[in-house]
């Protein structure tokens, strides 16, 4: 089996993924907003071994109808949040190798001033920050506060292409890695090693040097998530690791085959793609113990805020249809995968369903040996490369699952034990032997 690596799913907010379980009494989340939470949560990881921290985002908020729902404030479904990058900024000084990884707008920043910050961060960190590059779930909601226009979802995946090439312009053609010389006798750098950028594509145009030089890894290691034929397609040209939603082993194995698949199309090989599923889970003594535990967690969400959650992700009113409508039935121009991946079953069904995990899939629930034999079983039965751990209850769900988990996958030998030193976020997850993109990859063919 392969060795597997594995990421902690956080959002720099309240709640996660659709559910709103800050009332559970373990829950430290409403101090989100508190820099010691993300430093403990941090040394957490980093003491684990774990590959990332994965910082989600959004821009956007739940709307129904035009109109922000009053319970999305209540149970701090959407906002307030912080800034991912500011987070991770704070985090470089308290971490030395674990990564950090976070989601970019690709709709709504401008790319220049995004290749800059996330220049920056891969800078001081010495090569340990990937982008999950999306298009942005809550679209709608966000181009308003953005002055913008909306854009439909195809489109912005190609925005999205576009957008790719600027920063790859900057990232790996601005600056050629050795044009710092930083001579005290000499010079500091070398003009022939500057290049000027030019872009003037169907969305985006720019023209100048690169704010920043090169950083170690170039380009930060390249996320994404989107699950839409639009989405495979970009995941497919341009991912290094791609997201996928959790559930069965089969269901995961199609998504899986999907994804290389549309790597293989793009001339790239089918292992080019890591692919980690998000994996969630509820850990007890024994199994009775472990889901009345998961019980306790479902109790301390309202049943009212599924209906905000699931309009926050595709701004579809669940409410407002009859509960025996087949999801098949509707559409939407937010995330399509939050509806098809419903084909077969009832408005009904889901409201039922997204009040239990919201996007995610029901937690593996058990104790933490059957919860070892549920990831191996998922790895080798869905050709995964690893998980994206997405706790239910923050920070105990990441302490608990380290501490009994993790010893166990180690013991089976899927999970290493050390960082290797100085190693580069991308030579960790990719297996690459430096840290910059293979010659394979789109944006190489930007270098001088
Ligand atoms: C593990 C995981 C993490 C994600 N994180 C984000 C995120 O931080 N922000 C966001 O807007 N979408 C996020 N998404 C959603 C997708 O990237 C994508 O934007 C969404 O599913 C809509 O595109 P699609 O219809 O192509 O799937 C995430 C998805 C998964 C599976």
């Amino acid at each position: 089996m392969k060795n597997l690596k594995i990421g902690v799913f956080e959002n720099a907010q309240t709640n996660a993924s659709g559910t709103a379980t800050w009332r559970h009494p373990d829950s430290r989340r409403h101090l989100f907003d508190t820099l010691e939470y993300w430093r403990d949560l941090a040394a957490v990881c980093e003491d684990a071994k774990l590959d990332f921290l994965f910082l989600a985002d959004a821009w956007g908020w739940s709307e129904i109808d035009g109109t922000r729902p009053p319970i999305a404030t209540e149970e701090t479904l959407d906002l307030p949040r912080l800034d991912p990058v500011v987070v991770a900024s704070a985090l470089l000084s308290t971490t030395t190798d674990l990564g950090l990884v976070m989601t970019g707008s690709a709709l709504v920043e401008p790319p220049y001033a995004f290749a800059r910050r996330m220049a920056t961060l891969d800078q001081l960190s010495g090569g340990r920050i990937g982008w999950n590059i999306v298009t942005t779930g809550t679209a709608d909601t966000a181009v308003k506060a953005f002055g913008m226009e909306m854009v439909a979802h195809d489109e912005r995946y190609r925005m999205a292409e576009d957008f790719l090439e600027v920063v790859y312009k900057y990232w790996e053609g601005a600056w050629e890695p050795d044009a710092l010389e930083k001579d005290k006798d000499g010079r500091f750098a070398d003009p022939a090693k500057v290049h000027l950028v030019t872009h003037k594509g169907p969305f985006f145009r720019s023209e100048g040097y690169g704010n920043t030089a090169r950083s170690p890894q170039g380009t930060p290691v390249l996320f994404q998530a989107g699950a839409s034929p639009a989405g495979r397609r970009v995941g497919g040209r341009h991912g290094e690791c791609m997201f996928i939603g959790s559930g069965s082993a089969e269901q995961l194995a199609g998504h899986t085959a999907a994804i290389r698949a549309e790597a293989v199309t793009a001339g790239r090989r089918a292992d080019d793609v890591k692919v980690m599923s998000a994996f969630s889970c509820v850990i007890g003594a024994t199994t009775s113990d472990a889901e009345r535990r998961y019980q306790r967690i479902l109790d301390a969400q309202r049943s009212e805020v599924t209906v905000a959650s699931y309009a926050m992700f595709t701004g579809l009113d669940l409410s407002s249809y009859a509960p025996e409508t087949p999801m098949t039935a509707l559409s939407t121009e937010l995330s399509q995968t939050q509806v098809a991946r419903f084909a077969g079953r009832t408005v009904g069904d889901v409201l039922a369903d997204w009040h239990t995990h919201g996007v995610g899939a029901r937690p593996v629930v058990g104790t933490a040996e059957e919860i070892a034999d549920e990831i191996c079983a998922l790895a080798e039965g869905a050709d995964l490369d690893g998980f994206l751990l997405s706790p239910t209850v923050q920070p105990v769900s990441t302490t608990e699952f380290v501490e009994s988990v993790l010893p166990i996958l180690r013991a089976r030998g899927v999970f290493r034990g050390e960082y290797a030193e100085g190693e580069s976020l991308r030579e960790r997850l990719t297996g690459a032997s430096d840290p910059a993109l293979p010659a394979s990859h789109p944006a190489a063919r930007f270098r001088h």
